[in-house]
């Protein structure tokens, strides 16, 4: 098995991978890095979730010249929340070197704070385009010294949208530089676009059979009225029972209204989107990260490159307009060798999208409906319940419908699993108890009568194995799915700990009576972490 080091990258960052457990590098890392450490252009393609970020970061850093404090990357993202993600991340691999400097530039945030740090020398500068113009505008940001380009969800970028500021930005950077392209989705057009602005790329695609990564994202489609919606989404959610769950709506006056709604009916939710301060959105997206906040109802905002652990669920309540769209949307869970289960509500009106995605995507999608029982498969003369037809196709695998549906008690919300990605052997990371898995019970104190008593439901579980990670986020419990591993077994994680969570809460298969993990299993799996 290929590491790190074979790929060239040196001793002291590998020390730092596996202090954040990571040891095995995905396919990207592996077909990326050797050709950016040699410098050519790229453009790679690669599943959502399968660590992109990493491949450019690594040979980003460490072709950094410390000696020289101006800035050298420049790594352009679509969201204020991505670039913030994408320099945390290059943050914590040089936490112990104190040369490499990285900053954020994005909107929304004082303009003089980032000036002062983009004086006092930074070689990394990671931002999203609308910012990184202003400070070019008032001269505050120069980009003479800049030897490598990154446009990370190249697609979206090269887009109608972003397209003249990209090139704008484009236009102040040297000639002679090396410009990497990354992305879950790359269509021919944007390929071919891009290539005007690189030199003799490589283009790397990880090819898998989908592009999505179906053995990991469980998807189905839940037929529906508009009216009949939000009652759909309520029993999902009281049958699901989400660790973290992502609700994506079209504009940001449905979000809006749709996070109030649910909020009024006693959900733990909140909402992202652009109609938000600056502050609101990083306290939400921190809420959310932290687990204190079970539901997130976002727009499109959150549909790129947000790398969130334990997201179990994600709920396209209005329909993506096109497959792309789709893929980033649902890739939001099922990440690095985890599960999860994606639903796209679909009305009548939203046939022509439903099409549109299941052509682009290369499949037939599973429908449901909703029925007072819960969700019933809605194919074929005789319907079936989907817990069924879940166990029969795939065992314990599913994400989110292992389960007898015996009511939802609003005070028991949340499924004790935390996301399917297993271990990645942390070596450095903390092992301490983690807020986010609260009890139902805790949650929903003071929150009313809940709809039923009964909570022995196997729900949306997809545990974490109990193993600490170097995030500082701290070791979760709950089951884990050890059994199953990425079918390119690069998820680097310790055999040992992905099975020592086995048999714990949420493996979302009923017990010989037909119940899931109950109440006080979760909470025993919560205790250890
Ligand atoms: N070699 C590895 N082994 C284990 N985990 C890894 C490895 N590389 C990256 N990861 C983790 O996988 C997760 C997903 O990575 P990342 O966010 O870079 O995915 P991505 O391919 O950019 O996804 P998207 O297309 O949605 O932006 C992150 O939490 C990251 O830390």
């Amino acid at each position: 098995m290929t590491n790190f080091e074979q790929l060239g990258i040196r001793p002291e960052w590998c020390e730092v991978l596996r202090h954040q457990g990571i040891a095995v590098p995905t396919p990207v890392q592996e077909r990326s890095i050797p050709v950016l450490l040699g410098g050519r252009d790229i453009i790679a393609e690669a599943q959502t979730g399968t660590g992109k970020t990493l491949a450019f970061l690594l040979p980003i850093i460490q072709k950094i010249n410390v000696s020289d404090r101006s800035p050298q990357a420049l790594i352009i993202a679509p969201t204020r929340e991505l670039a913030l993600q994408i320099t945390e991340e290059a943050k914590k691999l040089t936490a112990n070197d104190d040369k490499i400097h990285v900053l954020a530039v994005y909107g929304g945030q004082d303009v003089e704070k980032q000036l002062r740090k983009l004086n006092n020398g930074t070689q990394i500068v990671v931002g999203t385009p609308g910012r990184l113009l202003d400070h070019l505008r008032r001269g505050t940001l120069k980009l003479d010294n800049v030897k490598k380009l990154v446009l990370d969800e190249a697609d979206q970028m090269l887009h109608m949208g972003f397209l003249d500021d990209v090139e704008t930005i484009l236009r102040e950077l040297p000639h002679k530089r090396q410009t990497m392209l990354f992305s879950a989705t790359m269509p021919k057009g944007i390929r071919v676009l891009a290539k005007n602005y690189m030199k003799d790329p490589e283009d790397v695609k990880v090819s898998s059979k989908s592009v999505i990564p179906i053995h990991q994202i469980r998807q189905q489609v839940l037929e529906c009225t508009d009216r009949g919606k939000f009652a759909a989404l309520c029993g999902m959610i009281d049958t699901y029972r989400p660790y973290l769950a992502i609700i994506f709506c079209r504009t940001k006056r449905r979000a809006s209204k749709l996070n109030e709604d649910l909020r009024e009916a006693g959900y733990d939710s909140d909402e992202l989107h652009g109609d938000l301060s600056q502050a609101k959105r990083e306290n939400v997206m921190k809420k959310f990260r932290d687990a204190k906040l079970q539901v997130l109802v976002a727009t499109d905002v959150a549909a790129r490159g947000l790398d969130v652990e334990g997201i179990t669920h994600v709920f396209n309540y209005d329909i993506p307009h096109d497959a792309e769209s789709y893929i980033h949307r649902i890739g939001r869970t099922g990440r690095a060798g985890g599960t999860g289960l994606a639903v796209t509500f679909a009305t009548q009106h939203d046939r022509p999208e439903l099409a549109r995605i299941e052509e682009g995507t290369n499949q037939k999608l599973n429908r449901i409906q909703w029925t007072s029982e819960g969700p019933v498969a809605s194919t074929g003369a005789a319907r079936r319940s989907i817990h069924s037809e879940g166990d029969e196709e795939r065992g314990s695998r599913s994400a989110g419908t292992g389960s007898a549906r015996r009511g939802s008690g609003r005070n028991d919300r949340r499924d004790g699993g935390r996301s399917g990605r297993g271990s990645r052997g942390g070596a450095g990371g903390r092992s301490g108890g983690r807020s986010g898995g609260r009890s139902g019970d805790e949650r929903s104190a003071g929150r009313g009568s809940a709809r039923s008593s009964d909570s022995s439901r196997g729900g949306a579980s997809q545990g974490r194995s109990g193993s600490s990670r170097g995030t500082g986020q701290g070791g979760r419990g709950g089951a884990s799915r050890g059994e199953e591993r990425s079918s390119s077994g690069w998820a680097g994680r310790s055999a040992d700990k992905r099975t020592a969570g086995r048999g714990g809460a949420g493996t979302g298969r009923p017990d010989s009576a037909g119940r899931g993990p109950g109440r006080g299993d979760r909470r025993d799996s919560r205790r250890g972490r």
